[in-house]
């Protein structure tokens, strides 16, 4: 996996910040500066290929002692706004279970796996009182993992009424999370949000500014983790 580094491993186990893609990961270097301590990788989009590939980076590559999944997201009406950076308090995966007559069943609740996968959750806490004491809107709260972007008003609605409290959803956390905890390492999601979680309104998309919170997110950070 040496090529998905872009950072000099140094003696010291590293922070690993998983990415979907490669804007984010420019974003996210862009704010570390070169900080060797740290290291940014692929994950692709979803939570399959997240998993996947965290597992292969923290298999192959030199040993870390946190993995951040980093990137953009949608953000919960009334929760966090265009350009608000979400740290996951608890990261869901939101729409694994089942449908049954009497609605949406968790996995846990159906006794065949977990849901939510944990964080560090001092750590996160830690966090976004440095965003916020740098002056970044920032929100600490639930992440959801979703395979399926949101797209009508009904299913934000309905998430948000599943998971009271939900920030953000996003694609890959719950499985950057299963993969870290799997290799006993602690874990973060950041977002940086660039759209609301309801009606597709491409236009309404804030893709280049949710980059530069990332960017402005990982500056601040990387004193801190
Ligand atoms: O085509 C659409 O309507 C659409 C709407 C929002 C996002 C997308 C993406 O393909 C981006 C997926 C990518 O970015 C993260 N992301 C950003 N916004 C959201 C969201 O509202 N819900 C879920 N994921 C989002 C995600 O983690 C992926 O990496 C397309």
């Amino acid at each position: 996996m040496g090529d998905l580094h872009t950072t000099p491993s140094g003696a010291e186990p590293r922070v690993l910040i998983m990415t979907a893609v490669d804007a984010e990961r420019q974003a996210v270097l862009r704010g570390l500066a070169g900080d060797p301590r740290f290291a940014a990788a692929l994950a692709g989009v979803g939570p399959a290929t997240a998993a996947a590939r965290t597992m292969a980076a923290l298999a192959d590559g030199p040993p870390c002692r946190l993995v951040v999944s980093a990137g953009i997201a949608g953000g919960f009406a009334g929760a966090a706004a265009v350009e608000t950076l979400v740290v996951a308090d608890a990261v869901i995966a939101a729409d694994l279970g089942a449908e049954t007559p009497d609605g949406f069943r968790r996995v846990d609740e159906l006794g065949f796996g977990e849901s939510l996968a944990a964080v560090d959750a001092a750590l996160a806490a830690r966090a976004a009182r440095a965003l916020q004491a740098a002056g970044l809107p920032v929100r600490l709260g639930p992440v959801l993992t979703v395979s399926t972007v949101t797209g009508t008003a009904a299913t934000a609605m309905e998430l948000a009424a599943r998971f009271p409290g939900a920030a953000a959803e996003a694609m890959e956390g719950y499985g950057v999370a299963v993969a870290a905890a799997l290799r006993g390492v602690p874990v973060l999601e950041i977002r940086a949000v660039s759209n609301a979680v309801g009606p597709r309104d491409r236009s309404a998309w804030r893709m280049k500014e949710a980059l530069a919170a990332l960017e402005q997110a990982f500056a601040v950070l990387r004193e801190v983790l």
